[in-house]
């Protein structure tokens, strides 16, 4: 492991088999203009527990340094990236990853392909106000699926270049799945910011179309 000193805690859990719910129908869709959307369903896998222990444990995740103007600066997550061919680590993940391609087929027209996963160790772990541009998605509506493990953290969204529009605040608990589609990553940006309160472990797996980052 070559995330620093992070040492996980061994996680307890009920010894519960995950499971999926349906999408079709338990879905709400909030539109926030410009194109853009955001789907959200708490609570889509259940007997989550398990996959967290899984994820938090088994990834070999890794500490990541951006450039920062002159300056190199560490990310303040762990991060690691599963592409097309690659085994994912937890089987219902694949399995997660199989149902979304499914049920966003006729309005996405590719599947859910990559896997980029972020491990929050703890509530200064965080990420800055972004849109994932670094693909197609700088040009074209796309859709990136997030489905969040362990402790709470929301997903704040505000338009792009601080304009006017809907600031939505997300709640993405343990099981929880949100997609961001449509023109979201170019006309909105998002965020998970740092808090005080004192909260646990939670890894954030996101599926992208190829080409998308
Ligand atoms: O942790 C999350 O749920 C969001 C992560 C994210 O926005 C990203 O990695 O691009
Ligand atoms: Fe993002």
């Amino acid at each position: 492991m070559t995330g620093g000193e992070y040492q996980p805690a061994l996680l307890e859990f009920e010894s519960v088999q995950p499971r999926l719910g349906p999408l079709a129908g338990q879905l709400v869709r909030h539109q926030l203009g410009c194109g853009a959307w955001v789907d959200h369903l708490p609570g889509w896998v259940s007997g989550a527990d398990e996959v967290l222990a899984t994820l938090v444990a088994e990834v070999s995740w890794r500490a990541e340094r951006r450039r920062m103007y002159d300056d190199e600066v560490v990310v303040p997550r762990l991060l690691r990236w599963y592409g097309r061919d690659e085994p994912l680590p937890h089987p219902v993940l694949t399995e997660a990853r199989r149902q979304l391609t499914e049920h966003y087929a006729a309005e996405l027209g590719e599947p859910f392909v990559t896997a980029g996963m972020c491990l929050y160790r703890d509530g200064r772990d965080s990420v800055a106000w972004h849109g994932d541009t670094h693909g197609r998605s700088a040009r074209v509506d796309t859709m990136v699926a997030i489905v969040a493990f362990g402790a709470a953290r929301p997903l704040l969204v505000r338009p792009r270049g601080g304009g006017d529009g809907p600031r939505p605040k997300f709640p993405l608990g343990h099981g929880d799945l949100l997609v961001m589609g449509g023109s979201c990553q170019r006309t909105f940006e998002h965020a998970i910011p740092k808090t005080s309160q004192s909260v646990g472990p939670r890894v954030s797996v996101q599926f992208r179309p190829a080409g998308v980052a």
